[in-house]
């Protein structure tokens, strides 16, 4: 891998995200010669059948096996659906799904066959992003952070801010914008958070048969538990330097801490730990940022952003208020970091993942000719 590879024609890529909620798989068009953001194009969306959730969900936590197999078919043939619509598409950055996560372990396991889509599509297909970073001895993730990069530049940010996505899991990257590349040291600093939304999900799941808290109303009628916070922020991954990640179901446990609580107690404490996550980590920020830009489900839920805003002294922001889509940011990473792979330029850095140096993870495959 050349890592130090340069920016090059314009390439208008197509990137698709399936995240750890297990809801769908998202897709959107980037225009970018790997270096800069030149545009935005179409989106789309494909939810997953019920039939499929389950599917998936009896996957996590499996790297191989006939439960892994079937969650591979799921994704190869959702993303097949949804991307044979696109037109006008250079190439595509194809993430998967995560099964499973363990960087300093068994590794990284995202499911899904680019050659195939590839074949399908009949265009160059990037996958398989992760590994080589933690191969390097980086955590293989989050990988987005050198596409918040480009994304302060686009929206012309002078000052520091981080880019929060609340997910399953929470991400934060801290973005300096008087760098000029991402891959300078001090440009970036970047970590996942905490449990963001997975844990009252499942809570939601487990008591009421219901896959959210929608709008945050039943958290907003419930009293946050302060022993069960403080269990929570005793756990060891608070206090790790970053950069640092998650496995999806890596605090599941946290749904025990909860336990005795009633279900809008339950709620709302589940909803401070997520923010309290966020609110440790940025202890670890250089500077303070002059905003924080939210992404995610999460910031459809007006009691975790409440949360997150009274505690922090920055103003607390859904991505739209800089024209960004916060539904589509990831796939968008995925279509930006694509054309960075096929470039042979780097998409993690040691601010970043931990990466020992500069990596541009990914497979290139290409359909045959005939
Ligand atoms: N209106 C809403 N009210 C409350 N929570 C919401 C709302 N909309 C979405 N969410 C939360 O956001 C979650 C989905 O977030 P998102 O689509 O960002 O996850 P993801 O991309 O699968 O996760 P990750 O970024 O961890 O891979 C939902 O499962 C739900 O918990
Ligand atoms: C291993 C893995 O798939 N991690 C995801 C997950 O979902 C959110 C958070 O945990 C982040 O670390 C990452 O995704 C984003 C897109 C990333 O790599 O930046």
């Amino acid at each position: 891998m050349n890592k130090a590879g340069k920016a090059g024609a314009p390439q208008r890529a197509l990137g698709a995200m399936s995240g750890t909620s297990l809801d769908g798989v998202d897709a959107a068009v980037v225009e970018t010669d790997g270096r800069w953001i030149l545009g935005f194009g179409e989106t789309g969306y494909r939810a997953y059948s019920p039939e499929e959730r389950a599917v998936l969900r009896a996957a996590l936590g499996q790297w191989v096996g006939p439960q892994a197999e079937a969650a591979a078919q799921v994704v190869d043939a959702a993303h097949g659906d949804l991307l044979a619509g696109f037109e006008g598409v250079d190439l595509v950055g194809f993430h998967g799904q995560t099964l499973a996560h363990e960087p300093r372990g068994r590794g990284t396991c995202q499911v899904g066959d680019g050659a195939a889509l590839a074949q399908r599509l009949g265009l160059p297909v990037v996958w398989d992003f992760r590994s080589d970073d933690v191969a390097m001895g980086g955590e293989g993730a989050p990988l987005a952070p050198f596409f918040h990069f480009a994304c302060a530049k686009w929206i012309g940010a002078q000052e520091p801010l981080c880019f929060l996505n609340l997910g399953g899991v929470g991400n934060l990257t801290y973005v300096d914008p008087s760098f000029a590349t991402p891959e300078e040291d001090g440009a970036l600093l970047a970590f996942d958070t905490g449990p963001a939304n997975a844990p009252v999900n499942d809570l939601m799941q487990a008591r009421r048969g219901l896959e959210m808290d929608a709008g945050g109303a039943l958290a907003a009628r419930g009293q946050v538990e302060e022993g069960a916070l403080e269990l929570f922020l005793a756990e060891p991954y608070f206090a790790r330097m970053p950069p640092k990640s998650l496995d999806r179901n890596d605090f599941s446990e946290m749904i025990g801490l909860v336990g005795e609580l009633g279900d809008a107690d339950a709620a709302a404490t589940l909803t401070a730990m997520c923010a309290a996550g966020v609110v440790q980590g940025m202890e670890h920020c250089p500077r303070p940022p002059a905003r924080m830009l939210v992404t995610g489900g999460g910031r459809h839920n007006p009691v975790l952003m409440e949360m997150l805003q009274v505690s922090l002294d920055c103003p607390v922001l859904p991505v739209e208020a800089v024209g960004l889509d916060g539904d589509m940011l990831e796939a968008q990473a995925f279509a930006f970091l694509a054309v960075r792979v096929a470039y042979g330029m780097a998409t993690s850095c040691p601010g970043t993942t931990g990466v020992r140096a500069l990596v541009g993870g990914g497979i290139v495959s290409r359909p045959d000719k005939d």
